[in-house]
């Protein structure tokens, strides 16, 4: 079984190479990470943590890949999910990172539990998202073991 479940949404390829680097660094604590990128509900262990990764397109939608998923999540019940959030967004749209708050708005609905608060990615800022990323995962995994 794997501790980690990285769900991916994205169009142009940030969103993967963000979830890549958590799977690079989540395997060098040995532990075990699969990565979704047809995300579908029944395939995706509830024991392990949920870690969400999606950019924004369109006026604040979410990717044509993860849209599926997150259709499946609203009839869900994620009472035994913990999970993390993960947006890049464009801060030059007022619909900055839409998509990751409608995937944490749907997690909270069916009764997941965010591990932390989410981390949204202004990739005006930070042109290497990935970095950044694990940056901040590492954060919140070394403050969960503290
Ligand atoms: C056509 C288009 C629409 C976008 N719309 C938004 C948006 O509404 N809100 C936002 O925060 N970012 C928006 N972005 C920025 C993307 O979310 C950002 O570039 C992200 O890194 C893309 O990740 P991806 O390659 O995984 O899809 C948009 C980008 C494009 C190309």
């Amino acid at each position: 079984m794997s501790n980690y479940a990285i769900i991916v949404g994205s169009v142009l390829g940030a969103a993967e190479y963000v979830a890549d680097a958590l799977a690079e660094s989540i395997k060098q604590n040995q532990e075990a990470v699969e990565i979704h990128l047809s995300p579908d509900l029944p395939a995706i262990s509830h024991d392990a943590i949920w870690i969400i990764c999606t950019s924004t397109h369109g006026a604040g939608d979410l990717p044509d890949n993860i849209q599926p998923f997150a259709e499946q999540l609203e009839n869900a019940d994620l009472s035994a999910v913990s999970a993390y959030v993960i947006g890049l967004g464009d801060s030059s749209y007022d619909t900055f990172c839409h998509g990751a708050k409608t995937m944490e708005t749907l997690l909270i609905q069916a009764g997941a539990t965010l591990l932390a608060p989410p981390c949204h990615i202004d990739v005006l800022t930070y042109p290497i998202p990935e970095d950044e990323a694990v940056a901040w995962f590492t954060s919140q995994t070394s403050a969960q073991s503290a």
